[in-house]
């Protein structure tokens, strides 16, 4: 009897202790106890089923909005942080270093545009004293910017139609618009640029004994006659027509200094530049290059201007480069082409682009612009023998890495719409 009753209590103390249990481990599932029930009540224990699943649907849907604010917030920060990124200072280009008797101090005049700044990183890196002098008005501080605060460089903002006063042994004069609709959106800009601008940096060469190279360009052979052109044709020029503010301001340029030369013992260097391309070329700029590229990037409409049989040579910029600086190392002192003599149609250069970049672009065609040259190829044998120069990156592979900077330059413009 007593066993039984021992047994019986057992079970009661037993099952008592299992519910309980249960219970327990049902509440700690989420901490607080949501509804009560008994184990022997199996209404009660599906209650209590929905209104967990609906508690936790109520979590998860808490923990998306949690998530959806958290990654809102990260995005915000790291959009912050590319900001704080680009402030931050860049280390230098490795720049050589020069003893006093081989360091030059050299002025680049329009140092902060397209070629100007190619020609400065090149003159920089060979480890040269550099003054850039620029107006802004085609140029842009970005380009300079990897060397401000930089001991060797110096940054001068001024239009060389005013005189400038500086110590140095070099001038590499390249300051002047070179886009058709940037030199004839101020014709009367670009012809004092061309004459002033060239008289004031010979006034500085012959003031401080400075050799001095003056940037001309192919315009001065104008619509030409003679094709390829060689250094010693005079070209085929309107006088009043809309390029004449470039082309003779140009030939005014080359003439003061040759005169300059002669009368004053200026040593003068002259560099016909022919079409050139490559980074840093401004989105506005205008010519065929950067046009054909951003349209064909921007899949609109390709724009050759007349039937599209003009010719044109283009260079790469470093190409460029290298013969301006063979130049100025060099004792030649009569007017040397620099250009690719790879002659395409503006018809074929589309196809080209179109091409490389790919996209839905079509190729139309717009009414001719006035006395456009119809056909332009340097003849550079002069370059060649004098300078032991010739280009050495070929069109397709310049145009790739100009196509990678203007991809570049679209996504940067993107970003800040
Ligand atoms: O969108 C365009 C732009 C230009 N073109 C044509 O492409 C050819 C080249 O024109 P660009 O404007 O690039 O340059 P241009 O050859 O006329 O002048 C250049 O010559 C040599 C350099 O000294 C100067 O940079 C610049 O004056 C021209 O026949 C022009 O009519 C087009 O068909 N479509």
């Amino acid at each position: 009897m007593l066993i039984r009753i021992n047994v019986l209590l057992a079970l009661i103390i037993g099952s008592g202790l299992l519910s309980l249990g249960i219970i327990y481990c049902l509440r700690s599932n989420n901490g607080t106890p949501k509804q009560e029930f008994q184990l022997s009540n199996n209404k009660e224990f599906q209650l209590f089923g929905s209104a967990e699943s609906e508690f936790n649907i109520n979590l998860i849907n808490k923990l998306k909005n949690d998530l959806a604010i958290a990654n809102e917030k990260i995005e915000q920060l790291e959009s912050k942080m590319q900001g704080f990124d680009e402030r931050i200072r860049k280390p230098y280009p490795n720049v050589k270093y020069l003893n006093y008797r081989s360091k030059k101090r050299i002025l680049v005049t329009g140092g902060a545009g397209f070629v100007g700044s190619h020609l400065v990183d090149r003159l920089m890196k060979d480890g040269h004293d550099i003054t850039v002098v620029d107006n802004f008005f085609t140029g842009v501080k970005a380009n300079v910017e990897q060397w401000i605060g930089h001991a060797n460089f110096e940054l001068i903002h001024q239009d060389i139609v005013n005189p400038l006063f500086v110590e140095v042994d070099e001038i590499y004069h390249l300051a002047s618009p070179a886009s058709p609709p940037h030199y004839m959106f101020n014709p009367v800009k670009t012809i004092k640029t061309n004459t002033i601008g060239t008289i004031n940096m010979l006034g500085l060469a012959k003031r401080v004994g400075a050799k001095v190279l003056i940037a001309s360009t192919s315009e001065v052979y104008g619509d030409p006659e003679v094709h390829p052109q060689p250094e010693t044709y005079w070209g085929h020029v309107n006088p009043i027509g809309p390029r004449a503010c470039y082309d003779e301001g140009k030939r005014v340029s080359e003439t003061l200094s040759y005169a300059y030369a002669k009368h004053e013992k200026v040593s003068v260097r002259v560099a016909r530049i022919f079409n050139t391309h490559g980074p840093r070329m401004h989105m506005n700029d205008g010519r065929v290059v950067s046009n054909f590229i951003l349209q064909a990037l921007r899949n609109e409409p390709i724009t050759v201007y007349g039937r599209g049989n003009q010719t044109r040579s283009f260079q790469y910029v470093s190409d460029l480069v290298n013969g301006l600086i063979a130049l100025m190392d060099s004792n030649y002192t009569q007017p040397v082409n620099l250009g690719n003599p790879t002659e395409h149609t503006i018809n074929e250069f589309a196809v080209i682009i179109k091409g490389l970049v790919g996209g839905k672009s079509k190729v139309i065609t717009t009414p001719a612009v006035e006395d456009d040259p119809q056909r332009r190829k340097p003849d550079i044998t002069r370059a060649m023998t004098y300078l032991n120069w010739k280009p050495k990156v070929g069109l397709k592979e310049g145009l790739k890495m100009t196509i990678d900077y203007f991809k570049q330059e679209i996504k940067k413009s993107q970003k800040n719409v």
